[in-house]
């Protein structure tokens, strides 16, 4: 572990490390199941396409079978070659890379970055997709995550009518109720981060189901907690006065997760704490679950259609909100990239200075914070400032549950405790954050 600057990126080069097993087991299985998952959808594309569907079926399928055989196999890293508009992004990454590593070829699955590696595939799959009209507007991950909003349901409805009910009731509130309010929504939409849904539907005692009555007891599992800080930056904004208050979602998974963030922004805008939220989406289906402009209109309809009185009074609130632009929802090919946070001032400076306007910035999950963190090896006690080595468009705010091993701003002794008492602790989602950094403050 390293506690400088150079900390050194997580990679499958360390044998039997998180990333190894990703990379060894993880992701050919997930490659496997988007072949399954095409080849299921052939009568579909047969019907919709004729014998064009088929073909494009056959030819995804096998680009696929070629790049579960490359990383298996260690290859290097390729190009791209679908001509879209990130191409040139991906490839200079690589040269990046090939460059720092030694010479071309030297890039590959088993020996590069996890973080870099890892996003590579999940372009390669929509490049598979992409190079194949006329399925190429197909989203290989869609079954999984309208599941997951169904399956959530209960959940949903709970949540809903928390947040309406509260509403009744918001002109009288203290600033201690409304605090309260707040804490409990923040943890809702931290744990809506746990990648199993445990906190959501598909639960025997109905009592369980909303997600906000486990909130108390998964409070010991949050390893910082920093809502104080967060609700001060809010507080911070609310009484300058004047100035358009625009916190900013960098949005993670679709299914309950994505619905939690929308409760709470539309908390958030209804109790008068911000006028404004922008949602930052994925442009292509990506990292299995993750939100993407289609998946979050479908999920605002969904909630609409909903047949529970207060899912739907929520669900068209929120088609309200964007149809007003007080909320918007932003894509941008470098949150598809696999960039460290860190480059983007260089790599992406139209997006860092839109990200500038905001009064606070919400990272959720864990693939945001690897890429805040730089996913390396840092000591724990590191500050979170520190990884962030020089990302600072805005305060910034992590939710994220624990789901890879890297871990920054830990008390001495708290991770290699955890270690010692539960091996898997990094990566099981059991634990979570809530990492607060402000550029402005002094700290
Ligand atoms: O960002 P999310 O949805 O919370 O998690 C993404 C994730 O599933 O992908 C990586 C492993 O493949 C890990 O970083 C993490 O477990
Ligand atoms: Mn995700």
């Amino acid at each position: 572990m390293a506690s400088d600057s150079e900390a050194p990126p997580l990679s499958a080069k360390v044998v039997g490390s998180f990333a190894y097993l990703t990379i060894k087991d993880r992701l050919p299985t997930i490659i496997t199941k988007v072949i399954d998952t095409i080849h299921r959808n052939k009568n579909k594309f047969f019907e919709e396409y004729g014998e064009d569907g088929i073909e494009a079926e056959k030819k995804a399928i096998s680009l696929l079978s070629k790049l579960r055989n490359e990383v298996q196999t260690d290859k290097p890293i390729l190009e791209l070659t679908d001509g879209l508009r990130d191409l040139d992004a991906w490839n200079q990454y690589l040269q990046r890379h090939e460059s720092l590593q030694g010479d071309k070829g030297s890039v590959s699955w088993f020996k590069s970055p996890w973080l870099y590696v890892e996003c590579y595939m999940y372009r390669r799959i929509q490049e598979a997709i992409w190079l194949n009209p006329p399925i190429n507007e197909f989203d290989v991950f869609n079954e999984g995550k309208t599941q997951s909003f169904f399956e959530s349901q209960q959940a949903t409805a709970a949540l809903c009518t928390y947040l309406e009910t509260a509403k009744k009731d918001k002109d009288g509130l203290s600033k201690n109720q409304l605090f309260d309010h707040f804490i409990k929504l923040l943890q809702v939409s931290l744990w809506g981060n746990k990648c199993d849904l445990s906190i959501s539907a598909g639960q025997e005692n109905s009592q369980k189901d909303s997600p906000l009555e486990v909130l108390a007891n998964l409070k010991p599992f949050i390893l910082v907690d920093d809502s104080d800080k967060v609700w001060a930056a809010l507080m911070s904004c609310k009484s300058s006065g004047g100035t358009v208050r625009r916190v900013d979602i960098v949005l993670d998974n679709a299914g309950f997760e994505v619905v939690t963030d929308m409760v709470l922004a539309d908390f958030l805008v209804s109790f008068g704490l911000v006028s404004e939220i922008h949602f930052h989406g994925k442009s292509f289906p990506w990292f299995v679950s993750d939100v993407t402009a289609k998946d979050f209109e479908w999920t605002i309809r969904q909630t609409m259609a909903a047949n529970h009185k207060w899912m739907s009074k929520s669900g068209v609130q929120w088609k309200k909100y964007l149809k007003e632009g007080v909320w918007s929802y932003h894509d941008h090919p470098f949150w598809t990239q696999p960039h460290e946070f860190c480059d983007m001032l260089v790599d992406a400076p139209d997006l860092y200075t839109k990200l500038q306007g905001a009064d606070l910035l919400l990272f959720k999950g864990d693939l945001n914070y690897r890429k805040l963190t730089g996913d390396r090896d840092w000591d724990f006690t590191i500050r979170f400032e520190t990884a962030l080595r020089g990302f600072e468009p805005s305060p910034i705010c992590s939710l994220r549950t624990l789901k890879a091993n890297v871990q920054v701003g830990l008390q001495p002794g708290q991770g290699e405790k955890l270690g010692s008492e539960e091996p898997n602790w990094m990566t099981s989602s059991k634990y979570a954050v809530i990492q607060f950094y402000d550029p402005y403050l002094e700290q």
